[in-house]
């Protein structure tokens, strides 16, 4: 989808916002602290995958407002589409495609995906598995609202298992009750992973070949997932690999009250060069292979939706030296993808992309369009 104009309405420090913008590149300048994270946050959640930088509903409704509401229209395969989101107020949250009411939040990633780039995911390769784990969960719930409803299911049930493993450590519920919770969670877990491992497959290739191109054919870039415990070749056999882990590790899980098995342990592993990236890569190769992630989970979107997703850049441009950057914007631009920027300052941009991009002042809440 491609947005032509955006409505907010008690969307953090946006009392009232209506704004146009254009198909190709969209940049939101203006100093520190105005809104131009906001804007790009309000954009981000009509995509249905929640806040990119985590934040709660509540945090994102204008102190001393109870609603926030975010419309946007545009076009998708040349057709007209209206989405809107809403949180507070009587009804909580609620999300419309064309009008038509939506059962899940997830729901909106069939109008519209989003890839975000912000600096922490420069920081994806020495990061926390967990880091990359989300980078890959979010990836595979934009191609499909059905895995994000899966791996909610999962997280839910790991959070009541894990009180069952405390409540029986402290007396409280017997070892026999966990085996109920097994049984519920062990088809989440192997459905979390193999659309992991699916995912994964699918994506290496565009990253190795982004990667490829970044060095010059100098180095090869490889992801691997690596899973909790031992995968038997037949997928199959995979519920039963899992139960017999959770029997093998119950002593210990009732130790540390925690579940030590599952999807929620499992890390993508980044190898350049056959050695492990979090060890071995330079501070340049890890930007390197981060923006080929971001480039590949672009090019995974389009795969999977047939449409190329819109880029968010938060705060990125000035974090990546200027063969990087160009690369990244000439790429885009190549493919016509709407993007949208933030940024202090315009120098970090080609003066050819300046000139036919959209380029927006933010200023205190309040966004006005300005030449170059
Ligand atoms: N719920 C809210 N209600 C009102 N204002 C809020 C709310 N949440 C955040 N803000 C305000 O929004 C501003 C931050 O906006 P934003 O994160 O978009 O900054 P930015 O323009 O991207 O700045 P930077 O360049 O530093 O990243 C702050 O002034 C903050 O006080």
């Amino acid at each position: 989808m491609e947005i032509q104009q955006i409505e907010l309405v008690h969307f953090r420090n946006y009392q009232e916002l209506n704004r146009s913008f254009q198909p190709g590149l969209n940049i939101f300048v203006g100093p520190n602290g105005q809104g131009k994270t906001n804007l790009l946050e309000a954009i981000a959640l009509l995509s249905g995958s929640g806040s990119h930088r985590d934040a709660r509903d509540p945090d994102m409704v204008q102190w001393q407002e109870e609603f926030y509401r975010i419309k946007a229209t545009g076009l998708s395969s040349a057709h007209p589409v209206t989405l809107e989101l809403a949180y507070g107020g009587e009804r909580k949250k609620l999300a419309r495609i064309n009008g038509r009411k939506l059962r899940r939040m997830a729901e909106l990633s069939d109008a519209i995906n989003t890839v975000v780039f912000s600096p922490e995911d420069l920081s994806l390769v020495k990061g926390s598995p967990a880091q990359r784990r989300r980078f890959l969960d979010r990836e595979l719930a934009q191609a499909s609202p059905a895995y994000g409803d899966v791996l909610s299911r999962y997280s839910r049930l790991l959070t009541q298992r894990n009180a069952i493993l405390r409540g029986i450590r402290e007396g409280k519920a017997k070892p026999a009750e966990l085996e109920l919770w097994d049984e519920q969670i062990t088809p989440l877990a192997v459905e979390v992973l193999a659309r992991r491992l699916d995912g994964v497959a699918r994506i290496a290739p565009h990253a190795r070949q982004i990667y490829r191109g970044l060095s010059r054919d100098k180095e090869e870039l490889e992801l691997t997932y690596r899973s909790s415990f031992s995968l038997p070749a037949d997928r199959g056999k995979w519920p039963q690999a899992y139960r017999e882990k959770l029997i093998e590790r119950r002593a210990e899980e009732i130790a540390r009250h925690a579940t030590l098995t599952g999807p929620h342990r499992d890390d993508l592993q980044l190898y350049l060069q056959g050695r492990e990236a979090r060890l071995y890569a330079s501070q340049g190769q890890q930007r390197s292979i981060a923006l080929s992630l971001k480039l590949a989970e672009i090019a995974f979107i389009q795969q999977s939706r047939g449409e190329y997703p819109l880029v968010l850049l938060d705060d990125v441009m000035s974090e990546l030296d200027p063969t990087r950057r160009e690369q990244l914007l000439a790429d885009l631009d190549r493919r016509h993808i709407q993007v949208f920027i933030t940024t202090t300052h315009l120098q970090a941009f080609p003066a050819e992309l300046l000139a036919k991009a959209g380029i927006y002042q933010v200023q205190a809440g309040q966004v006005s369009q300005r030449d170059s």
